[in-house]
């Protein structure tokens, strides 16, 4: 194999093992799932998992904790997962089934995702990757009184309602949550839709503002709340200014509620990063999927 060659399989490995870390740290996967893959592939990325880096990427463990651990296992730190002896695997298999269960997140409870973040992180972007390759989840479509942009198709995007008919939707107690975001437009999630879809069984997921995401919280306490973050700042004007869908001003407005939105991302249960939208969209719906397992 070239250099190059060499070089981009020791990237794609690394970014396999950083996902299975992100994936145990969540319980997405289980301790146990993770040594058997180790077992059965030594070259996969369970397998170049290091012992360390296995034990505090489960929840609840530290550094002190991981060294107290290895060493009563009689594991050398550096030791990868696939590369343990009998006794070792043994060892540790026996510590990972003695282990008390962890509470479930509060998505294993919950089959209601809510998907919030700064302005033009790419939300509805990762939403709608989300429904065209994950059609069992349910995206809510939300009420709004701002005029469609170009392309937009009312009841696809938005409901679009004038002042008049969004206050009849209030009244009625229509809307599960409801906010003015960035100070001019209010936007609603009708309940019915979304009633309905979980008494079927399904999870349903809400692109929705802090404001609203309190709400949900405060309505729905199971509910599970994820964050969207973009890589940088940088990056986040960068994309606010390439979807060119609104003036400097506008710009301007998004860009102060988005420094407000951030300093918040410590209420959310889960933060995920959106670097590339098919992998945070997997990330979300690994989410939705533990959530969707009995309690
Ligand atoms: N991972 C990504 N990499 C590069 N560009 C992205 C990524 N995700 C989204 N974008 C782009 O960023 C822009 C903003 O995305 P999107 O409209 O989905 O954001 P949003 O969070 O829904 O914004 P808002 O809250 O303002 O409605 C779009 O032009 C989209 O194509
Ligand atoms: N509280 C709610 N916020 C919502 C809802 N639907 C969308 N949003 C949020 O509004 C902003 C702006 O959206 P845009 O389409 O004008 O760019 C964005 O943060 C959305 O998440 C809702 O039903 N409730």
């Amino acid at each position: 194999m070239d250099r190059a060659a060499a070089s981009r399989r020791a990237v794609e490995a690394r970014r396999a093992r950083a996902s299975l870390k992100r994936d145990l740290s969540t319980r997405v996967i289980s301790g146990q799932e993770v040594l058997r893959r180790a077992l059965a592939d030594p070259a996969s990325a369970a397998g170049t998992l290091r012992v360390p880096e296995f034990l505090t990427s489960l929840p609840a463990i530290g550094e002190g904790k991981r060294d107290r651990i290895l060493a009563e296992l009689g594991i050398s730190p550096v030791k990868r997962l696939g590369g343990l002896g009998v006794r070792q695997r043994a060892a540790l298999q026996e510590w990972l089934d003695g282990r008390l269960p962890e509470p479930q997140p509060r998505a294993a409870r919950s089959r209601l995702l809510v998907l919030a973040g700064p302005t033009a992180v790419g939300k509805g972007t990762v939403a709608a990757h989300i429904q065209e390759h994950y059609p069992e989840i349910l995206l809510s479509v939300s009420a709004t009184t701002r005029p469609p942009r170009p392309g937009e198709v009312d009841g696809t995007h938005y409901f679009f309602v004038d002042d008049a008919a969004f206050d009849e939707l209030v009244a009625r107690g229509e809307l599960l949550e409801w906010a003015t975001v960035h100070n001019k437009y209010r936007y609603g999630t009708p309940r019915g839709p979304i009633e309905r879809a979980l008494a079927d069984g399904r999870t349903v997921l809400l692109e929705i503002d802090l404001q609203g995401a309190r709400q949900v919280r405060a309505a729905a306490p199971d509910a599970a709340l994820v964050f969207l973050l973009p890589p940088s700042w940088d990056e986040l004007v960068q994309r606010l200014v390439g979807r060119g869908t609104e003036d400097a001003e506008e710009r301007a407005r998004r860009l102060r509620t988005a420094r407000v939105e951030l300093a918040a991302q410590g209420e959310f249960d889960y933060r995920v990063v959106n670097a590339e939208v098919a992998e945070a969209a997997r990330e979300v719906v690994e989410l939705t999927k533990a959530s969707a397992r009995p309690s």
